[in-house]
């Protein structure tokens, strides 16, 4: 048998803005799509409708640029659009039930936030990945607590893919990889730059190939 691992995903994690405007939306994903390695669908200001409209939207580009979509909260929105996983936090659902309804091939991943103890029990609930943050201040989220690259760190035991978020930028990133980030989660570093493609780009950069 000719098996080869499937190689774990590294870069940017890319995540997007509350963005009410359908058109505006893609096209401020189009150009910075290509430097990211998974694209997280997050809007928290839409209704359900338009949520479902956005997702759809993203996952057609996705699919055209090779990405696997991401969307947030919601396990059931989801596999309406065929999405390749969902991503949960304390106030979302279950990460088994998340699993049993995509599927075992799905990304399902979960906000772990300062707590070790956390990740663990999410990997044992059968989470893709497990992440941490916020690390720096952000104005993304209001945020209560604050991770430490030493749970990055330590939670390289659990053998799953460690994601780091909250106020990353190119010039902070650098710590969170050494620790051994394999995903840098962004928002606004990315979104709210001056030219969001060449911050995208330099985030990327940020994995050197191993
Ligand atoms: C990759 C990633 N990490 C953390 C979060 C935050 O999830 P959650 O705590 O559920 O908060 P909201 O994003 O739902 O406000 C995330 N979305 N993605
Ligand atoms: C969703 C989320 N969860 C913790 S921090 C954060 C926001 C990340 O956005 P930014 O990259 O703009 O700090
Ligand atoms: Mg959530």
């Amino acid at each position: 048998m000719n098996e080869r691992p499937v190689p774990a995903p590294r870069g940017l994690y890319l995540i997007t803005p509350d963005e009410p405007d359908t058109a505006r939306l893609l096209q401020r994903v189009r150009p910075v799509l290509g430097s990211a390695t998974w694209l997280q669908y997050r809007n928290k200001t839409a209704d359900a409708a338009l949520r479902r409209v956005q997702a759809a939207a993203l996952r057609e580009l996705c699919a055209d640029a090779g990405v696997p979509l991401i969307v947030n909260d919601d396990a059931g929105l989801a596999a309406a659009v065929g999405a390749a996983g969902v991503h949960l936090g304390e106030d979302d659902s279950d990460p088994a039930a998340a699993r049993a309804l995509l599927g075992a091939e799905a990304i399902v991943g979960v906000s772990c936030y300062d707590d070790a103890a956390r990740a663990g029990r999410a990997a044992a609930a059968g989470a893709s990945y497990v992440a941490f943050g916020a690390f720096f201040p952000t104005r993304s989220k209001s945020v209560t607590r604050r991770a430490t690259p030493a749970l990055l760190r330590d939670a390289a035991a659990l053998g799953l893919p460690r994601v780091a978020i909250g106020g990353i930028t190119p010039d902070n990133a650098g710590a969170l990889v050494a620790a051994g980030a394999d995903l840098l989660a962004v928002i606004g570093a990315v979104f709210d730059a001056s030219d969001p493609a060449a911050a995208a780009r330099a985030l990327q950069r940020c994995f050197a190939p191993r």
